[in-house]
């Protein structure tokens, strides 16, 4: 049985959420956070995996587990997106102490992006060096398929290229410099172990490598709008995963991100299906053995190998 934490200091669920969406939180208010976590879970992860749309199955496979709803950590936004728990989910997998991010927050609930990506900051504060970014994504590249899995090599941040980043702001050096390069974001030595991996166990077929794009939805794209990104080099298209990379590079984590492609984006006017987020999330739940496999021989490489 899960321990499931709760917090008797913030009695009924009332949070401290005392903060205009300009205002972003201090070095300060996230090491309170990593402090509350740190004090009531008795090991330090250094791996963090982040769970996309329909893969919460991902923290399920931990062992020993130890559960923080969101609404019981301090500063913590609230997820609101089915399939989405809302829970932080300290545990282990094969052994190795890992941090699970079982629901993200993504800038179209309502939260700026730095607000969306302020886990990564604490799991930085609570020792973790390596990130592990899952999500649901559409499907660009034509070789692509339902189910398949692309290990992100790059991003195309459209909402930064409108000067919306997770960074923007007063900046803390604490946390990492003003200007952080971009161009290695995705660790090379993780996307060909990824594939090492998908081959050893016998999905090799089903994976791929390609850049990621996010858009800041709720609603899915246009086929007007898919055909340009496919023609910007986009190979899969979310709403989430590129601010909280960002920040992860910023506070220098390692970072390996892969997408689920969960449907084909449609580019024709002549095809009358229609994305939903109940087929994106059953995709998640039909793949969810090959997935924590898959994660799991990646946290066993992290742990043996630290790669930088
Ligand atoms: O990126 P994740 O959180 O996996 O979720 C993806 O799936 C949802 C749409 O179905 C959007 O939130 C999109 O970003
Ligand atoms: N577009 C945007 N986000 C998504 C998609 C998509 O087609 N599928 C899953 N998340």
């Amino acid at each position: 049985m899960p321990q499931v934490c709760t917090n008797n200091s913030h009695k009924n669920g009332a949070k401290k959420t005392d903060m205009n969406n300009d205002e972003s939180y201090t070095y300060e208010n996230l090491s309170e956070t990593a402090e509350f976590l740190l004090t009531r879970v008795p090991f330090k992860p250094s791996i963090g995996i982040i769970c996309g749309s329909g893969m919460g199955c991902l923290a399920d496979a931990l062992e020993n587990k130890k559960e923080f709803p969101y609404e019981i950590i301090p500063h913590f936004p609230v997820s609101t997106v089915p399939g989405h728990m809302g829970k932080l989910v300290f545990g282990y997998l094969s052994g190795i102490p890992v941090v699970c991010m079982q629901g993200r927050f993504h800038y179209y609930e309502g939260y700026p992006l730095w607000k969306c990506a302020m886990p990564v900051r604490v799991m930085k504060l609570i020792g973790v060096s390596h990130l592990i970014a899952s999500n649901a994504a559409g499907g660009l590249n034509d070789k692509f398929k339902i189910g398949d899995i692309m290990l992100v090599k790059d991003h195309i941040n459209m909402l930064g290229f409108a000067g919306n980043n997770p960074l923007k702001g007063p900046n803390d050096e604490r946390f990492g410099p003003r200007f952080p390069p971009m161009n290695k974001a995705y660790n090379r030595e993780l996307i060909d172990q990824g594939k090492k991996v998908a081959r050893e166990l016998g999905m090799g077929g089903m994976v791929h490598e390609g850049t990621y794009t996010c858009l800041g939805g709720p609603n899915f794209e246009t086929v007007a709008e898919l055909r340009m990104l496919k023609m910007l080099g986009a190979d899969a298209v979310g709403m989430s995963t590129v601010h909280e990379v960002i920040t992860a590079r910023h506070c220098d984590m390692t970072v390996l991100a892969f997408s689920l492609i969960t449907n084909i984006c449609i580019t024709d006017y002549e095809c009358h299906d229609k994305p939903n987020h109940e087929e994106v999330m059953d995709v998640g739940k039909m793949r969810q053995d090959t997935l924590k496999l898959f994660v799991k021989k990646l946290v066993e490489y992290i742990a043996q190998h630290n790669p930088q």
